[in-house]
């Protein structure tokens, strides 16, 4: 049974220009699938999709069974979150949507809990935080806190990490794995950035222009990608890597000529 499935999912926009175009797709419970494309592909359309809440203008034709309850967690956490609310509010008053007649003392133990979860340290003390004191880091990890206070079974992220330094990214994806094998959620990771939905994905969907080009199980995808679109993305990846490889080794070469040159 999946949790969600979409079939034949078009999104057209007011001037009759296809913007997604009969996208399938289906997710087992606890299952990963990123999503993966250039920019402009229609990924984030497809999840505003799923949580009914695309732009307006915009006309979906297709079908979309969802059973699972669905919470979203979007890229910028500097202006997807409420500046004039502290952290700890705006996790508790998600808490509280989800679990009508509990009192607010509740929901601040409730958002408490879910701070630790998603790794905030001196979690009753950031509670009381305005989201501008806290670090892009820290802003995703209360987005994060404030999704799951909806408990959902399927997890939408939508470019989680992208504005995010590359350590901290890393952390953040560290900490999306992990809950998502501890709560036996289902997550749908979109990003352009093939090596970071690598990461956290068992099964890759490639969407350019609107389309689907392919879709499969991770490792076989990348082992021999059937689409050269999804070649290409794999190529771009791998040389990024490289240069990046080739930029820490000479730096850690050069910070050891310069430690030699301290201690000669
Ligand atoms: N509100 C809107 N009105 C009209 N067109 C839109 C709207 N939002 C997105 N589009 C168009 O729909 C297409 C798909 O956009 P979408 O945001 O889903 O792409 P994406 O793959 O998520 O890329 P990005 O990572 O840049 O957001 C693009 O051509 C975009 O210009």
């Amino acid at each position: 049974m999946s949790a969600l499935k979409i079939k034949g999912l078009s999104l057209v926009r007011a001037d009759g220009v296809t913007l997604v175009d009969n996208v399938d797709l289906a997710l087992a419970p606890g299952e990963t699938l990123g999503i993966v494309g250039e920019s402009g592909s229609g990924k984030s359309l497809t999840l505003r999709a799923i949580l009914g809440i695309l732009p307006a203008g915009i006309t979906a034709t297709g079908e979309i069974a969802c059973t699972a309850r669905t919470a979203m967690v979007f890229q910028e956490p500097a202006t997807a979150l409420n500046p004039t609310m502290r952290a700890g509010d705006l996790v508790a008053r998600v808490w509280r949507r989800h679990h009508p007649g509990r009192s607010k003392a509740d929901a601040l133990t409730a958002a408490t809990e879910l701070f630790e979860q998603v790794g905030i340290d001196r979690a009753a003390d950031r509670l009381r935080a305005w989201p501008h004191e806290l670090s892009g880091g820290m802003r995703q990890r209360v987005m994060i806190a404030a999704a799951l206070a909806a408990e959902p079974e399927v997890l939408l992220c939508d470019e989680p990490t992208t504005a995010l330094d590359v350590r901290v990214q890393a952390q953040i994806l560290d900490l999306l794995r992990d809950l998502v094998a501890r709560r036996s959620m289902a997550m749908i990771f979109v990003s352009h950035d093939l090596a970071v939905v690598a990461s956290v994905s068992e099964r890759l969907l490639v969407m350019r222009r609107g389309e689907v080009v392919e879709t499969g199980v991770l490792t076989e995808v990348l082992a021999a990608p059937a689409h050269e679109y999804t070649a290409e993305l794999l190529a771009a990846n791998l040389g990024r890597r490289l240069k990046s490889e080739s930029r820490e080794s000479r730096e850690s070469r050069e910070s050891s000529e310069s430690l030699g040159s301290v201690t000669r």
